[in-house]
């Protein structure tokens, strides 16, 4: 391959939006297409799980100027797996629109590592036409305060005693300092639940994370002044070599770490029996995101159930339509081998 160009002069730049499962990616997204200020924007959106629930729900928010051909799901699976499948195609696809984007978003699933799809860029069906304008990571405060991305510190110390090479033996680890090194700006999100030392802390853990200093803005619900994500002009595709990861070229992203699957939701008398149930599935060994919609006797609006870790909430999103099914559905996302049977135990009620 020819060395990638330089220069972003009539390309199409896009913003990747990386984060852990849950973090608030999509939230960014809808906040951002609500405060376009007239840009004309395109959201590619991958998931891990097959419901295609961030894509609906994206789409199904009313935003003014925002139609349902502006938001592409990806759905199978892991983005930066099937880049040459889906991703490159469904860019193309975009921008050979008749009125393209002037800017368009990519949210990755929540496993996905950034890099290989950063490097997709310079693919030459496209190296001309788009750029990666910048890499915003999106990280869960309250996760990473309740140390969910911290190794075990006793393999740690035991790894160096031995004199080896310190390696991270936890596939969330290696996930989360994935997207944090490849990223041009971090967004510590849900500062709303940490308080000011604990957000403290999580950004010195984060800084422990970086070779370089990367700005971290703290956020709420996503909520960030546009200009300071869209326009960085990184060119993030002609500077990979900047951005680390713990998976080395053409080795394998291991999804076999990780496992979705999605169940019924059977109809519950209230909401709060409902979250109620999900949040005892919440706690089934395992488990890290669960996220799905259910019917409630005499509602004529569709309940929204999401669940980041043990914190469950739920809202209804919106009229269930003429005749559709009220079949609810919940994928649940879990370190493989997560305890199913204990899953579907709780969602019977
Ligand atoms: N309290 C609080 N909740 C938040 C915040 N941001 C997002 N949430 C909630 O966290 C849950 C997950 O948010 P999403 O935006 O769906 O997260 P995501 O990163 O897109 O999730 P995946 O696509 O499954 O990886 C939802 O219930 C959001 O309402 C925040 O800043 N504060």
């Amino acid at each position: 391959m020819n060395a990638p160009q330089t220069t972003t002069l009539g390309k199409v730049p896009c913003t990747i939006i990386t984060g852990f499962l849950g973090a608030g990616k999509t939230t960014l997204v809808r906040h951002l297409l609500e405060n376009a200020g007239g840009k004309r924007l395109a959201v590619l959106v991958n998931e891990f799980g097959d419901l295609g629930f961030d894509g609906s729900f994206i789409a199904g928010c009313g935003i003014e100027g925002c139609t349902q051909d502006d938001i592409v799901e990806l759905p199978n699976g892991c983005i930066c797996c099937t880049v040459a499948d889906d991703f490159v195609p469904a860019l193309e696809k975009l921008l050979n629109r008749e009125n393209p984007p002037q800017h368009i978003l990519i949210e990755t699933s929540g496993l996905a590592l950034p890099k290989p799809l950063v490097k997709a860029f310079n693919w030459p069906a496209i190296r001309s036409r788009v750029t990666v304008d910048g890499v915003i990571a999106v990280v869960d405060g309250p996760a990473v305060a309740e140390g969910q991305f911290a190794d075990d510190p006793e393999a740690l110390k035991a790894q160096a005693a031995q004199d080896q090479a310190v390696d991270h033996d936890n596939p969330l680890e290696e996930v989360f300092e994935d997207q944090i090194l490849c990223a041009d700006l971090i967004l510590l999100n849900k500062s709303d639940l940490v308080d000011a030392a604990g957000r403290e802390r999580v950004k010195a853990e984060i800084a422990q994370h970086l070779p370089k200093a990367i700005k971290v803005v703290e956020t709420a619900h996503g909520k960030v002044e546009p200009a300071l994500i869209i326009g960085l002009g990184a060119a993030a595709e002609s500077d990979l070599a900047a951005r680390p990861s713990h998976h080395g070229e053409g080795e394998d992203h291991d999804h076999d770490d990780f496992d979705s699957v999605a169940l019924p939701l059977p109809q519950a008398g209230s909401p709060e029996e409902l979250v109620a149930r999900v949040a005892k599935a919440a706690e089934a060994e395992g488990v890290l995101r669960l996220k799905g919609f259910a019917g409630i006797p005499g509602k004529p609006m569709r309940l929204v159930v999401q669940g980041v870790g043990r914190r469950v909430g739920h809202h209804y999103d919106r009229a269930w339509g003429a005749g559709e099914a009220r079949d609810g559905r919940l994928v649940v996302i879990g370190l493989k081998g997560f305890d199913r049977a204990a899953v579907e135990a709780a969602l019977a009620g």
